[in-house]
């Protein structure tokens, strides 16, 4: 489930950015890049292939310059203070820094070497950190004998050894399997309810759902929308509340008095347009006790990430869907 940030004042941003750009030759790959990500939350950067994204995280881990435009991280300006940019961060994903011909563990003592740990740190920290990710057994073996779930593992276990206060996983669970991505998705709450920040990038809108705070959805060099994962949802048409009758009688005097329901005389439901915010639906049940109908089950149904998905982005969406409308979108 995504954290959330409560209490007064708006939490300090691990991560902003304003007007981000970056071309290669003519093409233009970021279009004028806004973001804030508040510190200690989980931001999922959504997009198709090719939107954009890794070019975001490469921007904001200082491995390559943006044309125009300004960013800082952790407290560091990327332009100014690459260094401590990098002395902040942790990056894993697709540019994995696993060596698979050695060991786990000398992976981890490389990356221990790499931030001067002293040398019985490096050992205690090395260990602790393969204990907690399920590595310990498999610590001397070669790095290339691990399934994709202990590299991806290996992986973050070695970005940890630094500290980071801001961690940048390009896409961390693709390719995985279903469990070794509900781990990934253990591990990354983990690290959250720790304080630190995760910038995640993904295609699957299923991650999104499950653990950002924030999504924003990338498309063509843009952001498109950007807000929860509810708000988002609440951005495309399709959301309604389902009323179920038992009773035929009762369902047909309903449909009677809601003209403007979709009625489905076979299931005895009727579907009314609504966003399902908590306005709407006072305003609908005041509206049905007024009109003395009485439902044997009400539910909401908010359209999901994929619905959002194919309205927000150019990824074509089957003929006939309804969807695919390119529209341009902020929740503030
Ligand atoms: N070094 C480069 N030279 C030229 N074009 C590049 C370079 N790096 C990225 N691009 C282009 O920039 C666009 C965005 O690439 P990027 O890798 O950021 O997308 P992405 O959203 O991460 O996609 P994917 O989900 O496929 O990884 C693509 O069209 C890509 O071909």
């Amino acid at each position: 489930m995504p954290t959330s940030s409560m209490g007064g004042g708006a939490p300090p941003a691990a991560v902003s950015a304003t007007g981000l750009r970056k071309s290669y030759g003519d093409k233009t790959v970021l279009d004028g890049i806004d973001l804030r990500i508040p510190a200690g939350s989980v931001f999922a950067l959504l997009g198709p292939n090719g939107a954009g994204k890794t070019t975001v995280v490469k921007i904001l881990s200082t491995l390559i310059t943006a044309d125009a435009g300004q960013a800082r991280v952790a407290g560091h300006d990327i332009a100014a203070s690459p260094d401590g940019v990098r002395a902040a961060i942790g990056v894993t994903g697709q540019f994995s820094a696993v060596d698979g011909l050695i060991t786990g563990e000398e992976n981890m003592l490389l990356m221990a070497d790499l931030h001067h740990l002293p040398r019985r740190e490096r050992r205690r920290v090395a260990a602790g950190l393969l204990e907690r990710f399920g590595l310990a057994e498999a610590a001397g073996k070669p790095a290339h004998s691990y399934s994709g779930g202990m590299k991806r593992r290996l992986d973050i276990a070695m970005t940890l050894v630094g500290d980071p206060r801001v961690i940048f996983l390009d896409e961390p669970t693709t390719g995985l399997d279903p469990r070794s991505r509900h781990t990934m998705w253990q591990i990354i709450r983990e690290l959250v309810s720790g304080g630190v920040t995760v910038f995640l990038t993904t295609q699957y809108l299923e991650e999104a759902d499950e653990l950002a705070d924030r999504i924003a959805v990338l498309d063509d060099g843009r952001i498109a929308a950007e807000g929860t994962a509810d708000e988002l949802k609440r951005l495309v048409p399709g959301g309604h509340v389902r009323l179920r009758f038992f009773d035929p009688a009762g369902y047909r005097s309903a449909a009677g008095a809601l003209r403007e329901a979709v009625r489905d005389d076979e299931a005895l439901t009727l579907r009314v347009p609504s966003d399902g915010s908590q306005r709407e639906l006072c305003s609908l049940l005041d509206w049905l006790d007024a009109a003395g109908v009485e439902a044997d089950e009400l539910t909401v149904h908010t359209p999901d990430l994929d619905d959002v998905f194919f309205a927000l982005t150019g990824s074509g969406a089957p003929a006939g869907t309804g969807r695919g409308d390119r529209t341009q979108e902020n929740v503030r």
